[in-house]
């Protein structure tokens, strides 16, 4: 397959895309940015990699992170996960409140801010140092030791924590949040801020490559065969919220995305793929991003059905 031949052809028939999105502005450091930023990265299992545009410029990755802190979460405590989240989509927006009343506390699965905020609960009680070993596992995964958090954009989700706050207080009062609210919410918001470029972010992903077993050198990062199946499985049926269907229909790929305008899927045999543009749909995931993921998946006849 040539990749960097369908890569350009999808650049050219971009050029024309109108982009109805807008850049999230409640998180107000994320509203600073250029809205006509793009890139795309896609890194093969035979080794090859292809970039195009803003492909190494870094940028706050959000939710796309929830996908790495529950890999760290499950192999550390394997399935007494499954016990405090569920694995269902949610049907609902990845803040919404309503389903945690009716089901007690126990959020639909780890890709809403619930479910990833008692992933970052169960990571402060399993680690010493909670905020410098999940960096430390990211800086590892995509085997760049340069990889930071951006302390402007944790400093601005916490100034304006109100929604994902309500959720932590609810689900602490049903028993499902052990730590403090606060400390729950500093490392949630610090997770969220890590900044990436797409390059990275596919690196990072090769774990769930091959059935976890891509890259045999990365030690600390290789996960078992079915902890990869299942991370992918979550990703296919509840990594864009309500709009996990729309995803799965036209692009046909495991993937996450955030409200930093990235994506990241992968088709487990041969590559992961990262988009960045920041303005969204209003399901919260970028537009240009997932009209570049359905021309991918489109010309090169290749998606995981
Ligand atoms: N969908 C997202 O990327 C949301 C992440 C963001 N940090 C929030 O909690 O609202």
């Amino acid at each position: 397959m040539d990749y960097s031949k369908v890569l350009q052809e999808i650049k050219e028939e971009i050029a024309t895309f109108k982009n109805t999105g807008k850049v999230a502005t409640y998180i107000p450091e994320l509203g600073k940015v250029d809205p006509s930023k793009f890139g795309v990265y896609l890194q093969c299992t035979d080794g090859s990699g292809y970039g195009l545009g803003d492909a190494l410029d870094r940028f706050s990755i959000q939710s796309i992170s929830k996908v790495l802190s529950l890999s760290l979460a499950l192999k550390l405590k394997g399935k007494e996960v499954w016990k405090r989240i569920g694995v269902e989509p949610s049907g609902d927006p990845f803040n919404s409140l309503v389903q945690l009343e009716y089901e007690k506390g126990i959020p639909r699965n780890p890709f809403i801010n619930a479910g990833a905020l008692v992933v970052a609960d169960i990571l402060i009680s399993e680690l010493k140092n909670p905020k410098e070993e999940l960096l430390q596992f990211v800086r590892d995964i995509a085997e760049d030791q340069t990889i930071d958090y951006d302390e402007n954009v944790a400093a601005s989700e916490m100034k304006h924590k109100f929604r994902n706050a309500s959720l932590t207080h609810l689900m602490k009062d049903f028993g499902n949040i052990n730590n403090n609210v606060d400390e729950v919410l500093d490392f949630y918001f610090h997770q969220c801020s890590i900044a990436m470029n797409c390059k990275q972010l596919t690196q990072a992903f090769t774990i769930f490559l091959n059935y976890g077993k891509y890259d045999l050198s990365k030690e600390a990062a290789v996960l078992d065969t079915m902890l990869a199946k299942r991370i992918n499985a979550l990703m296919l049926t509840c990594g864009f919220y309500d709009e996990s269907g729309e995803f799965a229909f036209s692009v046909g790929l495991p993937g996450k995305s955030g409200v930093g305008g990235g994506i990241v899927a992968l088709h487990p045999k041969y590559y992961s793929v990262a988009v960045w543009s920041p303005p969204l749909n209003e399901n919260g995931n970028s537009e240009l991003g997932m009209k570049v993921l359905e021309l991918l998946t489109t010309k090169t006849e290749i998606s995981v059905f």
